[in-house]
């Protein structure tokens, strides 16, 4: 059981998004995706989730190639968080929720625990009658968060999470609620959990493994002690770091962009 991309490629004319990439997701693992911009990290969400078709290779779930799931069959195992957020005119939060309750015949239903566990997971309860278009940015990521958890909360068997930028828009409490969402989501609920991050320091913490992507290539795939090694980030991101020893936990490295002029 697993989603897994099979030597992935995708280009426009001379322009290659991503080249040979292959990478497996198991249910039960949080898996981090870093790069830097344009590294192909969204790109690769898109084709993992089957909404955009790949130029070589294949993206399986369960064993079997996405193009032949019907997008009904694929939207009870997977749910995708984008990087861009629509706006929703007329809409209230649980309107916009109750979106990710569809692919499973539900309505909204408070008593559904689904229900009642992504709003916890995403602290969107006390949001859910505001108009959607009247919420600030970080409240309107918790409520497409509650969508998408909800999505695969709601569903069974093998069910995969992916979130593209989902601490962006998030302040310092609400990206560490995230991220132990999405532990719980993973270690507890079985699920598999893809999600692009920037920040090493929160993905490093957090993550089982790390998918590191340069050029539209994957160049690291290990846990974020080996994958996160001083050289690879100044190569990747051509930004110098420190790599310190987190103060309680020394299997976490802690990363400070190392400053030339001073
Ligand atoms: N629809 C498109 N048509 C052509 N090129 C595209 C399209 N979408 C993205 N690209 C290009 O593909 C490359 C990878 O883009 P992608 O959005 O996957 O990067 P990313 O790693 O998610 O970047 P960021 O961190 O900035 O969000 C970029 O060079 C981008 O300009």
């Amino acid at each position: 059981m697993s989603l897994a991309a099979e030597q992935l490629g995708l280009a426009h004319g001379a322009q290659q998004r991503l080249a040979q990439v292959s990478l497996t997701v198991a249910p039960g693992e949080l898996i981090a995706v870093l790069g830097a911009n344009g590294a192909g990290k969204s790109t690769l969400l898109a084709l993992l989730a089957g909404e955009t078709l790949p130029g070589s290779g294949q993206v399986t779930l369960g064993g079997q190639p996405l193009r032949r799931q019907s997008p009904r069959q694929l939207a009870r195992q997977r749910a995708l968080l984008p990087q861009r957020l629509e706006s929703a005119p007329g809409l209230r939060a649980r309107d916009v929720i109750a979106v990710g309750l569809f692919p499973h015949d539900q309505d909204w239903n408070p008593a559904l625990p689904a229900l009642q566990r992504a709003l916890a997971l995403s602290d969107s309860l006390s949001l859910i009658d505001r108009d959607y278009d009247a919420l600030s940015g970080g409240e309107q990521a918790r409520v497409q968060l509650a969508r998408v958890f909800v999505q695969v909360l709601a569903g069974k068997g093998e069910r995969y999470l992916l979130l593209d930028e989902p601490a962006a828009a998030l302040d310092l409490a609400h990206q560490e609620t995230l991220l132990r969402a999405c532990r719980t989501l993973a270690h507890q609920d079985g699920i598999g959990v893809i999600a692009v991050l920037h920040d090493l320091n929160l993905a490093a913490r957090h993550a089982d493994r790390i998918a590191l992507f340069a050029r539209g290539r994957l160049v690291a795939d290990d846990t974020p002690a080996l994958a996160l090694t001083a050289a690879r980030i100044a190569d990747v991101f051509d930004q110098p770091v420190h790599v310190l020893a987190h103060p309680t936990r020394p299997d976490i490295p802690v990363f400070v962009p190392a400053d030339p002029d001073r």
